[in-house]
Formats: structure tokens, C-alpha cells, sequence
């Protein structure tokens, strides 16, 4: 029954909130009311059970918000409920105003999320998203999820993480080498360390969370025409080029450094499975305009699985029904469909452990 509740059995998806006065709590209330006409996976939303019933009234949504005691109560939730695990820190309904208390309840649900993954309580993450620069002004030392999940999970862990964004669409999945930086601090950024370690870390995910065996990379250039054989910059023969050989010397089907103009376009993208860009708007630029709705935003690297739609915070439509939640949905059912590649993945390791000692 697609409307099942979360129970024992099945892998338990958590939401965090992401900023209140954004589109987070929209997607996610719409979401769950066309759960059963578009079979979605259930999900446990970690929120405050007060903000988001307000959010669903304001929205004219028939939602019942049942606050879970604890993630246990999971099963007994019933299934025409929505549940919320409730935060320690209060959130307030202001759709499209930020409130500066709200940033400690944002970060709270992250960070509960993560651990309660970790432990095995959970599956997996969807994150809705935050305002970067509200929770910087809140003392929030990292530049977003992606960086803050990796330096969690590596405490948690005791390992040092390279986090790697990974856009994921119908039309074209993608990297950015360097993240949530200046554009002039890119060049400098870059190294072919970086760019291998990244590579690295894309191919070990696309096979072991998305059963990708035999992954395609194309890397881009970092100058235009990918540095015209370095008259137009040097980075792209310097640092990039001798990346694509380290690679391909360890026998993995990548190539480049490709022109970042010319990569895009619907015959090139059969070329490659993923587009490994040099910075933030080399990749998110084509994956959002060829299919913003769709496209998921997906963290690699980490020892969680996290995904999360592609767009921001939207203030400017938040609580006003205005908000698709098709990106938040087809995050939900990634998350859904990694769990279960990593569900079976865990089932394989134990039957060949216990051929092992047999
Ligand atoms: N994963 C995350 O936490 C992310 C957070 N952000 C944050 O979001 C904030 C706002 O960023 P912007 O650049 O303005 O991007 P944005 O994606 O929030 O908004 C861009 C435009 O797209 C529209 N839009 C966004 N989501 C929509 C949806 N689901 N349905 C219909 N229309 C939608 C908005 O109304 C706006 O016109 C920033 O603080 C940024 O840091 C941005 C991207 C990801
Ligand atoms: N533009 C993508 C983005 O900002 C996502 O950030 P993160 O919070 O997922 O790290």
C-alpha cells in the first residue's frame, strides 16, 4: 500500500525543515497530502509540529501533524498522519521573513537527522533548504549542508570526509569540483589532487549507491575552449589535463578537459554519465535550466545518504501555494531508491560473511 507509515520493515526516510520562512515546509506538506496518488515512500519530518501545522493551514491543507514521542513510535503513527518528530528549539510561521531564532531549530534538525542515520535508526536524509546566509549570521560555520554533513559524520566517525555535490536529473547529472566559494578563488582552488579525489569519490558512489558499474566521467576545462591549448589560461593543461591521465591510467572511462561550452548540449550529454565542472555555476547552471523541477541534489562521499531538491529557500512564494514540489519529491524518491541499493548491498555482505565462516 503506497500509504504505508514508516514501520519497523521499511527503511525510515527523515525531512529536516530546512529554513521556516522558505518553501521547505510547503513541498513538504504537498507532498504529503498526493502521497498515495503518487506513491511516495513515507518519511518522518523533523520540524516543529506547531510551525507546521500553521504552515498547513495558512496553505488551506487538510494535513494532520502527529508529533512522535520518539522515532520508535514510528509505527504506530497511522497512516493518514503526518509525523513529526518535534525539535528542542521552537520555529516560528513567517513565511518569507526570516527570524534570526529560527536558525537554531534549522541546524537542530540537521543534526539530529544525521546522527539518527548514523546509528542505523534511519536510512537516509532529505534536507529542505536553508538560508546560508541566515545561519551564518547565526554563528554556522560552514558554507552549506554538504560541507556541514562531512564535518559531522567525520567527528562522528573519527574519518576525514571529502564531501562531493552531485546534481542529479532526467537530462544531465553533474559536479562541481570546487563548491561554495568566490569565483575568483576557483584557480587557486583548484589542483589535480582535487579533481582525482573528487573523480574518485564520484565513480565509488555511482557504483556502490546507484548501481552504476562501469561510470562515464567527462571533466570540463576551467578557461574558455577549455584553455585553447593554454593560450586563453593555464589551468586546464597544468592542473586539469594531468588529472584526466591519472585517471585514465587507473583504467576509469573518463575524459577531458572538455570546452565548458560545448559539453552540454543533448548529443554530447550521451557521451557521459556525470559532468565533473570546475565550479559552482559550470554545473548547476545547465543542470537547473535543463530541468528544474526535477533535478536533485544529492551529497557524495559521506557514510549517510543525503539528498535534497535543488532549489533554495524561495522566500519570495513561501506560504503562498505557489511552490512546486516535484524536486523535493524525486529527492524523496532517490533517497528511497539509494536506501534500498544500500539495504541490499548490507543483505549481500551478510549472506557472503556467512558463507564465509560456513
Ligand atoms: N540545499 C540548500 O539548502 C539550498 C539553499 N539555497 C539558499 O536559498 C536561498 C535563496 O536562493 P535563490 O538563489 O533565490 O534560489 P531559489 O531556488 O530559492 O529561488 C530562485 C527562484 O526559483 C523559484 N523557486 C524556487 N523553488 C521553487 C519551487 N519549489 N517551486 C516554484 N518556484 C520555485 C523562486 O520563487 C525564485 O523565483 C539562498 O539563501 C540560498 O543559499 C539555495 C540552493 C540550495
Ligand atoms: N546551490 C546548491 C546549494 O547551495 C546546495 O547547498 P547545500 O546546502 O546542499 O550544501
Amino acid at each position: 500500500m503506497p500509504s504505508e507509515t514508516a514501520g519497523p520493515d521499511s527503511p525510515i526516510l527523515l525531512v529536516t525543515v530546512g529554513e521556516p520562512s522558505g518553501v521547505g515546509p510547503d513541498v513538504t506538506l504537498l507532498a504529503f497530502r498526493d502521497r498515495e496518488l503518487l506513491d511516495l515512500p513515507p518519511f518522518v519530518l523533523l520540524a516543529d509540529p506547531q510551525m507546521i501545522r500553521s504552515r498547513a493551514t495558512r496553505l488551506g491543507l487538510d494535513v494532520t501533524v502527529h508529533t512522535l514521542s520518539s522515532l520508535a513510535d514510528i509505527a504506530s503513527v497511522p497512516a493518514a498522519e503526518m509525523a513529526v518528530l518535534p525539535l528542542v528549539n521552537k520555529h516560528v510561521d513567517t513565511p518569507g521573513d526570516l527570524d534570526p531564532a529560527n536558525a537554531a531549530g534549522t541546524i537542530e534538525a540537521i543534526d539530529r537527522a544525521t546522527r539518527l542515520v548514523l546509528s542505523g535508526e534511519a536510512a537516509a536524509i532529505v534536507t529542505n533548504p536553508i538560508d546560508k546566509k541566515a545561519l551564518y549570521d547565526a554563528g554556522f560555520a560552514h558554507p552549506g549542508h554538504t560541507e556541514y554533513l562531512a564535518e559531522l559524520c567525520g567527528t562522528l566517525t573519527d574519518t576525514s570526509l571529502q564531501p562531493v555535490m552531485l546534481l542529479t536529473g532526467p537530462e544531465l547529472s553533474c559536479v562541481p569540483v570546487t563548491i561554495h566559494i568566490p569565483l575568483a578563488e576557483v584557480p587557486a582552488a583548484l589542483s589535480t589532487d582535487l579533481i582525482v579525489s573528487t573523480a574518485r569519490i564520484v565513480i565509488n558512489d555511482l557504483r556502490e549507491r546507484f548501481g552504476l558499474e562501469t561510470p562515464r566521467l567527462a571533466i570540463s576545462g576551467l578557461n574558455p575552449h577549455a584553455g585553447e591549448r593554454g593560450a586563453i589560461g593555464g589551468e586546464d593543461e597544468a592542473v586539469i589535463r594531468p588529472a584526466v591521465a591519472m585517471l585514465q591510467t587507473e583504467g576509469f572511462d573518463v575524459v577531458g578537459p572538455l570546452p565548458g561550452d560545448t559539453m552540454f548540449h543533448p548529443e554530447a550529454r550521451r557521451r557521459y554519465d556525470v559532468a565533473l565542472c570546475m565550479y559552482h555555476d559550470q554545473a548547476l547552471i545547465p543542470a537547473k535550466t535543463l530541468a528544474f523541477d526535477e533535478t536533485v541534489n544529492v551529497t557524495l562521499g559521506l557514510p549517510i545518504i543525503r539528498t535534497s531538491p535543488d532549489h533554495g529557500t524561495a522566500g519570495d512564494i513561501a506560504g503562498t501555494g505557489a511552490a512546486r514540489p516535484n524536486s523535493f519529491i524525486a529527492a524523496l524518491r532517490l533517497a528511497a531508491r539509494m536506501a534500498k541499493i544500500a539495504g541490499e548491498t548490507a543483505i549481500d555482505m551478510e549472506s557472503s560473511d556467512r558463507d564465509a565462516r560456513v
